[in-house]
């Protein structure tokens, strides 16, 4: 039986980017705790698929597509989603971009726009679509993917890191904006995970050596570390907790 504080039972969960990696992992693991949930990326046919294998498991899944960086198609889904059950209850805002790796000074103004556009204003856009109809119910809970490259310096990824610190800056102000209507906001900031985004540093070898020997949990960090998080941060068992960026990175960050 699944402890009431981490029950999800007719909750409605919107998770962007969860046709793969952390986000498909949050998703399976919000259904398996009783959700229903909304898998999301920019391809229907993908977004369908992985609606499909999860109901094959038994679990509620609808399917519907969207570019988070596209304001018009976010309104789809949340409209979608509404159409199809009513309400949204938790909103995990997952999908994020980082085209280009290199020093700050090279960064071209595209490259700039594009990763803003998509981690950040895709998530002020869709926070500000969602979360009237929380306060309305009085409750609900979002969850912002920030990254540990948004709490350190890094000479090779820090735009997209200046965009995951101003996730967990957003999740703050949303928190305190939204909290006295029932809200709780909370941002995640992973370490390194084992998915395609990060397979620049998981699929050699060398550099998967070294992170895990500066991570005193010796080992990199898997989608599901951070889905349990996820649905700790969307449930009762976490009530009291807002306007917090959570670490889950095996400890990388505390040497
Ligand atoms: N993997 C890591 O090491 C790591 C570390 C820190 C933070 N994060 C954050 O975790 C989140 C998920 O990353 P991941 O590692 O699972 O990546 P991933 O590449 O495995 O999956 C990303 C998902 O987002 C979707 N997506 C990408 N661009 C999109 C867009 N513009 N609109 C809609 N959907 C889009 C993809 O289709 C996919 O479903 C991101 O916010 C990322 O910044 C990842």
């Amino acid at each position: 039986m699944t402890n009431p504080l981490f029950d999800m039972t007719g909750k409605v969960a919107l998770i962007t980017g969860s046709t793969k990696g952390i986000g498909r992992s949050i998703a399976e693991e919000m259904a398996r705790q009783g959700a229903k949930v909304v898998i999301s990326s920019r391809k229907a046919d993908v977004c369908e698929q992985v609606a499909g294998e999860l109901k094959a498991e038994g679990f509620e899944a609808i399917a519907i597509p969207c570019h988070v960086g596209k304001k018009d198609q976010l309104q789809n889904l949340v409209d979608k989603t509404i159409e199809a059950w009513g309400k949204i209850d938790v909103l995990v805002c997952n999908a994020a971009t980082n085209p280009v790796y290199g020093p700050t000074a090279e960064m071209t103004d595209e490259a700039w726009d594009k990763i803003m556009d998509t981690n950040v204003k895709g998530t002020f856009w869709l926070t500000n679509m969602v979360l009237p109809g929380m306060a309305e119910r009085g409750e609900g809970a979002v969850v912002l993917l920030s990254s540990i490259a948004g709490i350190r310096g890094n000479t090779t990824i820090g735009t997209y890191g200046v965009s995951k610190a101003a996730e967990a800056a957003l999740a703050r102000n949303l928190a305190v904006e939204w909290g006295p209507k029932g809200i709780r906001v909370n941002s995640i900031a992973p370490g390194i995970v084992k998915t395609d985004f990060a397979k620049a540093l998981t699929e050699d070898p060398v550099r998967i050596k070294r992170a895990e020997e500066k991570t005193p949990l010796r080992r990199l960090g898997e989608p599901v570390d951070i889905a349990g998080l996820a649905v700790f941060l969307s449930t009762k068992a976490s009530a009291y907790i807002t306007g917090q960026v959570i670490v889950a990175d095996g400890g990388e960050t505390i040497c």
